[in-house]
């Protein structure tokens, strides 16, 4: 059976909107999406920000880690999910190796808006890549940050790990989303930390921080599409929860996730470090 046609008549959402719903204190509900279908069914279930993630590698690709992902194939979902959905804000994600320098990371970035249809990108850890942060958005290119965990430096790391477990490494955590932040970025992701320490790098910072795997007290929740269906294949990390059980469809899978973050119950300490 097919789904009744539909359409989403709401106003796009914009990066400002996003800091507005920091300020009155309202969760911003993300998800990743990676091609049309799913993009409409979280355009009409509310979800605020969809993000094109790398994590396609993995979910979509099949690959054990998401380094093997490319600009062309980041544009190409971009693309896809684009015309499934006009309300949330699309961000791309800059995958591994795509910033070798700020020049270059520029010509990436501004493809990932102009052909891909998104309004931001987003690029993993500090240090090397505030540079390229403030060159981006000087250009009036709109960054997401993400900092913790950062999947992108597995190669490094050795695993998908726990962050800023001990003091000396939550300071270390919070000094990268504050470098992040002043270097440009309007909205964070932290990835895998503390529930605590999310509270903390909330309250520290300015621009919106959307959490995964970081605690109940960010300013928004994202999960990869697939994580919530129950449909990933590798070991599923603590703080994913599988909204498909009881939810009887994708739809309202994707609507109990929404409902869950806009409430504050999820994530709940079952799903948080
Ligand atoms: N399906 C999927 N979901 C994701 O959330 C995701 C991806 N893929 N691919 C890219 C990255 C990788 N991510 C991951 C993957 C595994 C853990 C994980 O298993 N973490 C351990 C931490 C244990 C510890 O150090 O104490 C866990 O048990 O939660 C976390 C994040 C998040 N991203
Ligand atoms: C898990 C999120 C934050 C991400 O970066 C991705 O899906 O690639
Ligand atoms: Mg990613």
């Amino acid at each position: 059976m097919y789904a009744e046609p539909r359409e989403v008549r709401a106003t796009p959402l914009t990066v400002p909107d996003l800091m507005r719903m920091r300020v009155e204190r309202q969760p911003i509900a993300a998800l990743t999406a990676y091609e049309a279908s799913t993009a409409a069914l979280m355009d009409l279930a509310g979800v605020d920000v969809i993000l094109i993630g790398d994590s396609l590698g993995m979910v979509v690709q099949g690959h054990r880690s998401t380094l093997p992902v490319t600009v062309e194939h980041i544009l190409y979902h971009a693309e896809a999910v684009a015309r499934g959905s006009q309300r949330a804000v699309r961000i791309a994600d800059m995958p591994f190796g795509s910033c070798p320098d700020p020049q270059t990371a520029y010509r990436n970035a501004a493809r990932l808006i102009a052909e891909g249809n998104t309004a931001m990108v987003k690029i993993e850890g500090a240090g090397v890549m505030l540079p390229v942060i403030e060159y981006l958005v000087a250009r009036d290119i709109p960054v997401c940050g993400h900092v913790g965990l950062t999947p992108q430096s597995v190669l490094k790391t050795g695993g998908y790990k726990l962050q800023g477990r001990t003091d000396e490494a939550a300071e270390q955590v919070l000094a990268n989303a504050r470098a992040v932040q002043n270097a440009g970025a309007a909205l964070m992701v932290l990835e895998c930390v503390p529930a605590g320490l999310g509270k903390l790098v909330t309250e520290a910072l300015s621009v919106p921080v959307i959490g995964i795997g970081a605690g109940v007290d960010c300013d928004g929740q994202i999960l990869v599409l697939h994580d919530i269906l129950g449909i990933a294949t590798r070991r599923r990390p603590k703080f994913v929860r599988n909204f498909l059980d009881g939810s009887g469809s994708i739809q309202g899978a994707i609507r109990t996730y929404v409902d869950a973050v806009r409430s504050r119950q999820f994530p709940d300490s079952e799903h948080s470090y």
